[in-house]
């Protein structure tokens, strides 16, 4: 059985919208202004995001509607993550001004400043130098604050975006991670971990070229425009321009001409820039998808003799991305030689022919101021570009992280569910029919069951006949396609997903597959399983055995007392005191430095913890010895009283232990009575999967 109990806290509505005041650095801002505090409120005082999509009433997401091109489109996906960094956005923009401003005034005193070399005028040397020494620390004070800040702003912005991403792929059905075409736990992590963070080096990309903001915002929503992030470019541009038009109306406006040119020469190279880039992030992918898939089976790839297979399938996909890098690396590099190729060739066609036009009316000292206004003109103009690129690149990141966002959910949670404070455990399945999927056979046909509470049920039935199936129904982590379930005669729809997760317990064991080969042949994906064997393991996560056995507790406080009473009734409290740090030893991930058995008791300790009324315990088949079978199972023992519990079998010894046993068989449950049971155990071993 491959699922695992997640007792995560309840759902995150918005919940990347709480603040979280100890997860925050102390920001710039504060540094700065300590009473300002805005910048750490990162949404609270915004409407929830319009990417969020509105999924726990289930309703279908809807991706915004913007009358502009993807690219802004990714861009305005970003502004619910940006407009609470205004704050420090501001600042940064405030300090470009600043910086902007002292260039200015620099630029005119250097020019007094030589003045006063050459007249040998030692007081106003002083003055001056003094003057323009404070202006350049200025400058640079102010360019500091400005990186700084927006820095800040883009770093926060992708902290959020990233919170906003996972807790949404939490949110996902499990059908999403269980899916035949499913995406890979290391192609979300790295575009959780990688993909994010280039998108914050794009946003303060972004961030960084006023202009690109102001076009961005003026396209989507003007009320956003603070005047302050336009007043440095704007006087930049418009000096520059009226410069330019004093001297030569007519060939200002040829050299206007260019810059049409020019934007679709940016725009083509971008796309294709956002190619090479997207496939650049996929290479990088399925890096990460293998190394997360091969590392964790690595006791099976040493078993079967596989390190130089796995040497050259490593290999193989981490030279796809070194192609798909330097592809990325040269585009990146190429781009801005043409965009100044582009500019300048047009623009020195056009002022030669515009010479030629106006010949006599222009001398050589307005070409050279008109040149030298024109080329102040060029580097706004070139940031756009530069941000425009810087955009195009991370724009793959931006999709494919907003793509694990937007989904439909099937398992619904009503908006007018119950929270279910105590529960006696009845359970009734009432003709339940489910497939995986609209258009494959049902694996459960019609399928009635009613375990009353505090009673104990054994499951058996042969491998793929959908044992495991019906606990993932009974934990409602899939909706049957028709009739219902019943807990203490409330229908599982009708009640809220974290009481119902609360009240039902998980002790299940993780299937470890061998590592998926998967590689790309004439475009086509392609896929293996490297052997049919399976690995179980306990679903155990790296940390400590105190932490494993109060998972529910994770993030709050785990109750220790509970702990050693839970690892006293599962018989793991001997090999708990016998660890180096006893409860404080880290197990190593998935508790690889633990036995088999002691890992079984731990599951069980957990689940113990928990104090659930239902549980649905997964019993392992790995051969245990004689004295830790006989632990596990006097554990088991203990856990069943009082409780409802639906054990999967595969052991006629656990079979034993229920009060009756059924066989799932075509979709369909016989019961087996015990005579039956006793009289033909090894027929019924053969049929039902049972180890004698
Ligand atoms: N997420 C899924 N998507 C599609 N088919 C699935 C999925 N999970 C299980 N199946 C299929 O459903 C059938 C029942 O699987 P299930 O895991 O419930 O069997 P099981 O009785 O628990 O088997 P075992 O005893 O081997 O663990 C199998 O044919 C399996 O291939």
């Amino acid at each position: 059985m491959s699922i695992i109990r997640l007792n995560l806290p309840s759902p995150p509505t918005p919940a990347f919208l709480k603040p979280e005041p100890l997860l925050f650095p102390v920001t710039s801002i504060q540094l700065l202004f300590p009473a300002i505090k805005t910048s750490l409120k990162p949404l609270n005082s915004t409407k929830i995001p319009s990417i969020c999509p509105s999924d726990h009433t289930g309703q279908k997401f809807h991706p915004p509607q913007y009358p502009l091109s993807r690219t802004l489109q990714s861009l305005c996906s970003l502004k619910p993550f940006l407009l609470p960094q205004r704050v420090p956005i501001f600042a940064g923009w405030l300090c470009s001004l600043a910086s902007v401003v002292s260039l200015s005034k620099i630029v005119p005193k250097v020019g007094k400043f030589s003045a006063g070399l050459t007249n040998i005028n030692v007081l106003m040397l002083r003055d001056e130098g003094l003057v323009l020494g404070a202006l350049l620390l200025v400058r640079s004070v102010a360019s500091y604050w400005q990186q700084a800040f927006l820095w800040e702003a883009a770093v926060n912005a992708a902290y959020w975006l990233r919170v906003y991403v996972f807790e949404r792929v939490l949110e996902r059905d499990l059908a999403f991670f269980e899916d035949g075409g499913a995406i890979s736990a290391g192609d979300i992590a790295y575009r959780i971990t990688a993909e994010a963070a280039d998108v914050s080096d794009t946003m303060y990309a972004v961030l960084n070229v006023r202009e690109f903001s102001l076009i961005c915002c003026c396209g989507y929503n003007a009320q956003y425009i603070p005047v302050l992030t336009i007043v440095p470019s704007t006087l930049q541009l418009s000096a520059m321009v009226a410069q330019m038009l004093i001297i030569s109306p007519a060939l200002s406006l040829i050299s206007a001409v260019v810059i049409p040119i020019l934007v679709l020469v940016i725009a083509h190279l971008g796309e294709k820039l956002k190619e090479i880039s997207k496939k650049a992030h996929m290479s990088v992918a399925a890096l990460s998808a293998y190394l997360n898939e091969v590392l964790p089976a690595i006791l099976f790839v040493k078993a079967n003799n596989s390190e130089q297979c796995e040497s050259t399938r490593f290999r193989r996909l981490a030279h796809t991305n070194l192609s798909e890098q330097l592809k990325k690396r040269k585009m990146k590099a190429l781009i801005p030689q043409i965009t100044q190729i582009v500019y300048f060739g047009g623009l020195f066609i056009f002022c030669a022919g515009s010479l030629l036009v106006s010949s006599g009316s222009f001398d050589g000292c307005s070409m050279v101021s008109f040149v030298t206004s024109l080329s102040f003109l060029v580097e706004p103009i070139q940031g756009v570009g530069k941000a425009y690129n810087e955009l195009k690149q991370g724009e793959p990141a931006i999709e494919r992280l907003f793509d694990l966002t937007r989904f439909n959910s099937k398992v619904i949670e009503k908006p007018d569910a119950i929270d279910l404070d105590s529960i006696a455990g009845d359970v009734k399945f009432c003709d339940v029919s489910f497939g995986y999927g609209d258009n494959v056979p049902f694996i459960l046909n019609g399928l009635n069951l009613h375990i009353k509470a505090g009673e104990t049920i054994a499951l058996v039935g042969p491998s793929g006949g959908g044992k495991t199936t019906l606990s993932k129904l009974l934990l409602r982590l899939y909706d049957p396609s028709s009739g219902c379930i019943l807990i203490d005669n409330h229908n599982l729809q009708d009640i809220r997903l974290d009481s119902l997760r609360r009240h039902v317990s998980l002790v299940s064991q993780d299937i470890h597959r061998p590592p998926l080969l998967l590689w790309v042949e004439d475009g086509e994906r392609r896929h293996t399983r490297a052997s049919l064997h399976v690995l179980k393991i306990k679903t155990l996560f790296a940390g400590t055995v105190a932490e494993n056995i109060g998972y529910r507790d994770l993030t709050s406080k785990i109750d220790m007392g509970k702990v050693e009473h839970a690892a006293q009734t599962a018989n793991a409290e001997e090999f708990i005191r016998k660890l180096p740090e006893g409860y404080k030893t880290n197990i190593g991930p998935r508790g690889s430095s633990l036995s088999g058995g002691q890992k079984q008791r731990l599951a069980l300790a957990r689940a113990l913890y928990q104090n659930s009324s239902i549980l649905i315990l997964d019993e392992a088949t790995s051969a245990l010895d004689s004295r830790s079978e006989l632990l596990v199972r006097q554990a088991v023992e203990r856990m069943m009283e009082n409780r409802t519990v639906l054990v999967i079998a595969h052991r006629l010894e656990t079979v034993l232990m229920a009060e009756r046993v059924f066989r799932l068989h075509d979709g369909k449950l016989d019961e087996l009575t015990r005579s039956t049971l006793m009289s033909s155990h090894h027929e019924l071993a053969v049929s039902s999967g049972l180890v004698i």
